[in-house]
């Protein structure tokens, strides 16, 4: 007999099958409210209120599973779950169709004032002058981050005659041009939008995205939602933009910190918001309620699971054998995703030597997930991540060969994007761990970790020293430095390594020397 806690609400129809179920015993409360009992659960359904920390998994010595019932699992900590060997579900796309609706009623009701007329007419006001709206047909819609909820809402604005421009940095020509969108810089969306909504996760690169350094490029007039993620829009950037009117309304369904309490955005009469309402639909609940509660049982019963977010299926004995090959192909998918940020069509990898005889398609895996990390909301792992590429319109193939290339052991990838092609190839030498030995057909030695940058640039006297000079002006110590050139003159290429990651100033600064070609930062 199985104990499951179901510790947020969720719809008790799609629960139906774990409560009807003969060999499991639900329990819906709190997981505060079950103290005495969480060592006795297997399994643990959730939503965003349940904060999943490292403590309570550590209460939970039985727990096996945990379920989110929607996409964002910020509210669990990962880490935690997998270093205590529990399995993490989401539902990614039951709550797709009532987000980007409830996006849509929110720019509708930006637009024509709909709940601040509301309040008027409720206050028996009938103030028919001041609640004059804007019309959605023929604006400009610009759309950040064109995944599941941006392509929902994408295709419901052309339904209103509204022109969609979209800025997705790992948008393929290909999936523009199926849902009949304009693929744009963040400059041209800022520019050209009348209307913007932010669809991304939160990380590091989207994190203010909509801030001070953006928000002066946009049109006088604009209006902005984000029913993402809080904090994808700068919530205190806006405020001067507010003063002056230069927006005109902001929609805000998620904020940096829920509940918002006596938050400054709220004062404003053209700041509309809602309590986290997205996913607050019968059918979403239903859907992720569902999802969750089929695939719950389906792990209890022994069975694969198909929404995983963290942890591989393997047997153990298959898993200690390829480990340093799924460790190395998952930093090398990392470090090309890092290296070429433009859209990607196909990922090609190609396995020689000792490690074509394992189990290659598990490490095939690892590398999409490496590759998709950097890029998507959800998080990936070995059991997501081939789906996710394909949803993404990314193929990817294997080619496995018993030849040696002058390593025992060597995994070669070739990212293919609309403009270029970019390939690295990684060796696992026993007792030395894992190398990156070349770079678009440099040769190369290096040990993928930490804070890196590849620097591409021309083989030229001083442009080494300047690099040096510039990084020791600025007290940057340099740990290690690789470099490699085909012939004196020609193209070079340099990979450095530090003790703490460069801003984005002294990159700049770094690019600007000549005969610099280009400069990624690697973050491992
Ligand atoms: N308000 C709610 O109740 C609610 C409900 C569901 C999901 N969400 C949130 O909505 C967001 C989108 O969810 P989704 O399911 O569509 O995710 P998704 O993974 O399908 O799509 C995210 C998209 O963002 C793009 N992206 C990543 N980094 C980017 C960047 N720096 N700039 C521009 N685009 C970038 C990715 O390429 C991808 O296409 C997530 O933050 C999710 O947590 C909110
Ligand atoms: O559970 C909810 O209502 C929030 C869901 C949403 O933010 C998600 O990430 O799926």
């Amino acid at each position: 007999m199985y104990r499951i806690l179901v510790s947020d609400s969720m719809s008790a129809d799609g629960l139906q099958p774990m409560l009807a179920a003969e060999n499991v015993e639900v329990v819906q409360k709190k997981a505060s409210e079950a103290a005495d009992e969480l060592h006795t659960f297997h399994a643990l359904l959730v939503r965003s209120a349940t904060k999943v920390t490292d403590e309570l998994i550590g209460k939970m010595p039985s727990l096996k599973i945990i379920a989110r019932a929607g996409v964002g699992i910020d509210n669990i900590d990962l880490d935690a779950a997998t270093k205590h060997g529990v399995v993490v579900i989401n539902a990614p796309d039951g709550n797709t169709i009532s987000t980007a609706e409830h996006t849509f009623a929110m720019m509708t009701s930006l637009l024509r004032h709909i709940p601040q007329a509301n309040v008027s007419v409720k206050s028996n006001e009938w103030n028919r002058t001041a609640y004059v709206g804007t019309e959605l047909y023929g604006k400009t819609l610009g759309i950040v981050g064109l995944g599941r909820i941006g392509t929902e809402i994408a295709k419901r604005a052309q339904a209103f005659g509204v022109n969609v421009l979209v800025f997705d940095p790992f948008l393929t020509r290909d999936r523009a041009a199926k849902i009949s969108v304009k693929s744009a810089s963040l400059d041209e969306l800022l520019e050209q939008a009348d209307i913007i909504t932010v669809h991304t996760p939160l990380t590091k690169e989207t994190r203010g995205l909509i801030g001070a350094k953006s928000l002066p490029k946009t049109k006088k007039g604009v209006y902005l939602l984000n029913c993402a993620r809080g904090g994808i829009i700068d919530e205190e950037a806006v405020i001067p933009f507010l003063e002056n009117g230069h927006i005109a309304g902001l929609a805000l369904d998620v904020f940096e910190i829920e509940p918002p309490v006596n938050h400054p955005l709220l004062k404003y009469d053209n700041v509309i918001a809602t309590p986290h309402l997205g996913a607050s639909t019968k059918e979403a609940q239903l859907n992720v309620a569902a999802q969750v509660a089929q695939d719950v049982l389906h792990f209890l019963d022994g069975k694969m699971v198909t929404t995983s977010v963290n942890l591989p299926t393997l047997t153990k004995e298959v898993f200690e054998k390829i480990q340093p090959f799924y460790k190395l192909a998952k930093k090398m998918g990392n470090v090309v995703s890092q290296c070429m940020k433009e859209p990607v069509n196909d990922i090609s990898i190609k396995y020689e030597g000792s490690v074509a005889e394992l189990e290659t398609s598990f490490i095939t895996k690892s590398l999409i997930a490496g590759f998709l990390t950097p890029r998507v909301a959800s998080n990936v792992n070995e059991v997501n991540a081939g789906m996710i590429a394909k949803e993404r319109g990314i193929s990817f193939s294997e080619k496995i060969t018993s030849n040696q290339s002058g390593y025992a052991n060597c995994i070669t990838v070739a990212i293919h994007g609309d403009q270029t092609t970019f390939e690295i190839k990684g060796t696992h030498i026993p007792h030395y761990g894992e190398r990156i030995v070349g770079i678009n057909s440099f040769n190369i030695d290096f040990y993928p970790s930490g804070h890196l940058i590849y620097i591409q640039h021309t083989d030229k006297p001083g442009v080494i020293g300047r690099v040096g000079r510039i990084l020791g002006d600025h007290e940057v110590n340099i740990a290690t430095m690789q470099v490699g050139r085909k012939n004196a003159g020609g193209e070079a290429i340099m990979m450095l390594s530090f003790d703490r990651s460069l801003d984005e100033s002294l990159l700049t600064t770094l690019s600007e020397i000549d005969d610099i070609v280009s400069i990624r930062a690697i973050e491992l």
